[in-house]
């Protein structure tokens, strides 16, 4: 650990169980990567406007980084060092003088299907109630299931396992990671194929965010970096700044690193998932960017502009 580094290292964190789960490993792995004692990076919880608001589609609400924007504050006038947050959460244009320096190894990507009336999506019965307040989940869950009726669902984990077990929807998602970082993995009851459900963008990574020019704990933080994750996501983030959709659109995308080739899918759904629109990119790993740059192209080409509008 260098000299320059003050400590204790401040990690600005939402306040939710699944935010600081992630901030305690981010935590570890400093500590670990540098051989410090435990005092020496401190947690500090910061409370978000998508956590004050509970009661409506996060949608509605509008506006991008609901769950960031107070610990970018933070951030900003120096009272954390660095920022931990769920990457599928970032806006892929960051505020100025923000920068993500750090992707941290990803969890599984995948959707996790929950329910206790059907081992998988396809073998719910006729009109099942699926409950769901992600629009890209209803959108790909009613390509598979015209009959099925979506209805909007909010809360912690806790809260909506309780809706689920008290038959109030035959079945949810909820993101794989999500519940692995809880070890909650027991609820899963199967995880999506995402061949039938593709994930958000960046799902299952954590991200680092710094002050773009804070060298000292751009060092800090850089063997926490996990190549391969940041890559795929990558890829990923630029595939959705170019279609710069609202959270209203259901956007999906994954990409996957094989033998150090970035694999790339991606697609834009209507909301009742009747038109799907894909492109699908194969290159070098250090071309990352502009591969789902070119995917995200190929989609507004193919019509996309119209299903974003
Ligand atoms: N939408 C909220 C959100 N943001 C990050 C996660 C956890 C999964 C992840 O790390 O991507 C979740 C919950 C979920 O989608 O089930």
């Amino acid at each position: 650990m260098s000299d320059l580094q003050t400590l204790p290292i401040r990690i600005g964190t939402r306040g939710s169980k699944l935010a600081l789960a992630q901030a305690e490993e981010t935590r570890a792995k400093l500590i670990a990567a540098h051989g410090l004692s435990p005092d020496d990076v401190a947690i500090v919880p910061i409370t978000t406007t998508g956590d004050r608001v509970r009661d409506r589609p996060l949608a509605e609400i509008g506006g991008k980084g609901l769950f960031t924007k107070e610990i970018e504050q933070a951030l900003v006038d120096g009272e954390v060092d660095l920022a931990v947050h769920s990457l599928k959460d970032m806006p892929t244009v960051l505020p100025h003088g923000l920068a993500i320096a750090c992707v941290l190894e990803r969890a599984d990507p995948r959707d996790a299907f929950i329910s206790n009336v059907a081992r998988r999506l396809v073998d719910l019965p006729e009109g099942a109630v699926v409950g769901t307040s992600s629009v890209r989940r209803q959108a790909q869950a009613k390509r598979l299931r015209p009959d099925l009726q979506v209805v909007p669902f909010r809360g912690n984990v806790g809260t909506r396992l309780r809706k689920l077990a008290e038959g109030e929807v035959a079945a949810t998602f909820l993101a794989c990671a999500g519940l692995m970082r809880l070890a909650m993995e027991h609820e899963i009851t199967a995880p999506m194929d995402p061949e039938d459900m593709l994930p958000a963008i960046a799902q299952g990574a954590i991200c680092l965010e710094i002050r773009a020019g804070d060298e000292t704990v751009r060092e800090t933080i850089a063997p926490l970096d996990h190549a391969p994750s940041h890559i795929a996501t990558t890829a990923e983030r630029a595939f959705l700044g170019v279609l710069d959709g609202s959270c209203r659109t259901p956007i999906a995308g994954l990409a996957l690193l094989e033998g150090g080739e970035v694999v790339f899918r991606g697609m834009v759904l209507s909301a009742d998932g009747e038109t799907v629109l894909e492109a699908e990119r194969r290159g070098p790993a250090d071309e990352a960017e502009r591969l789902g740059t070119d995917a995200g192209e190929e989609v507004l080409s193919r019509g996309g502009a119209d299903l974003l509008a």
